[in-house]
């Protein structure tokens, strides 16, 4: 018996990157609709609910629109858009932080700037190191697949694009995600960034360590973020320095997550830094890692590592 599964937005930057993972897999039966029916309704209709998982890798609206389309009750979601992270019936796709993913009929996929910020900060936050009223800030820098077909295009249409600041409005999409499964009092301050690069992802927590209530320590917060990913294949937490973190223009893909924690010698400040793949565990690798787990498969088949 195969499981079968539909990935509704097949043709998008996350979709195809999961087809191709998924394509081969003699434990699968992949759904697919050709060109001319991928956004007709009926027919996807149709996908959604003949398939025992659909994966949607689609803008908001229509990740909404394809969930009311299931009509039945064994149809199973990952949700790769942000519509339903923190919607209530929905389980967060983040396996590592202890999200049951096996038995969950609706999972939400992780945000790509949320999974090196939640990797950092929510293990933390429940080892009391992180107050859960502490106000965090994030800076990342995304490659430029972050933004979907609309972003490539443009960077690719526009050579004079180097680098993009954005999220001025302080109203950024994963900002809610975030908080909620970090379990912290207020939102943190997120400072998303665009490099000339087409995949990769630096996130970064800067921490006071002095001024923190209980001036936790290096050691500390290095030894709370290993003991949260301890046999964890996908997620390494290192301890080594080095001294620069850098983003390929043409890296290759890869599912992996690296944390790191960087410390002054007085131990008084430190920046938490997570690099990975945006369209990796980001996006595409985890809804397969999530796809694995669901279907009762090893959790790491098809993933890069
Ligand atoms: N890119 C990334 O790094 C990440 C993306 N995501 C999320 O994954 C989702 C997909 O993103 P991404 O792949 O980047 O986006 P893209 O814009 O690259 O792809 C979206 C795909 O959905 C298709 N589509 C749009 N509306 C419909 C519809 N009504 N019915 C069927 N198909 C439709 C589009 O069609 P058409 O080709 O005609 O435009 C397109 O092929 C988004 O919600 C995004 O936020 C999550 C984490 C990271
Ligand atoms: C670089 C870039 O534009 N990134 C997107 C977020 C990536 C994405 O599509 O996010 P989801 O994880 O929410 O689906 C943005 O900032 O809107």
């Amino acid at each position: 018996m195969t499981v079968s599964v539909f990935i509704d937005g097949a043709v998008g930057t996350t979709g195809l990157e999961i087809r191709d993972r998924l394509v081969g897999r003699a434990d699968l039966t992949l759904i697919t609709l050709d060109e001319a029916r991928r956004k007709d309704s009926a027919a996807r209709r149709d996908a959604l609910n003949d398939a025992d998982i659909a994966i949607l890798c689609l803008p908001d609206d229509a990740a909404v629109e394809a969930v009311a389309l299931i009509d039945n009750p064994h149809t199973r979601v990952i949700d790769a858009s942000s519509a339903h992270r923190v919607a209530d019936g929905w389980t967060y796709g983040f396996p590592e932080l202890g999200h049951d993913v096996a038995g969950a009929l609706r999972v939400s996929n992780p945000g790509c700037y949320p999974t090196g910020f939640l990797a950092l900060v929510a293990p933390l936050v429940r080892a009391g190191l992180i107050p859960a009223a502490w106000p965090l800030t994030v800076n990342a820098v995304s490659g430029y697949s972050g933004g979907g077909k609309a972003l490539i295009e443009r960077v690719e249409r526009d050579a004079t694009l180097g680098f993009r600041d954005y999220g001025f409005s302080l109203a950024h999409k994963h900002v809610p995600e975030m908080q909620r499964h970090a379990g912290l009092a207020h939102p943190p301050v997120f400072a998303p960034m665009v490099a000339r690069a087409f995949r990769g992802m630096i996130v970064e927590v800067p921490l006071p360590l002095g001024a923190m209530p209980g001036k936790p320590s290096p050691q500390a917060i290095l030894g709370a973020i290993e003991v949260a990913f301890a046999g964890c294949a996908v997620v390494s937490v290192h301890r080594d320095r080095p001294d620069e973190l850098l983003i390929a223009v043409d890296a290759a893909p890869t599912d992996r997550l690296d944390l790191y924690v960087f410390t002054n010698e007085a131990g008084d400040q430190a920046r938490l830094v997570a690099t990975l793949d945006n369209l990796g565990k980001g996006a595409s690798g985890a809804a397969v890692q999530n796809l694995n787990i669901m279907a009762g498969a090893d959790p790491l088949t098809g993933l890069v590592l």
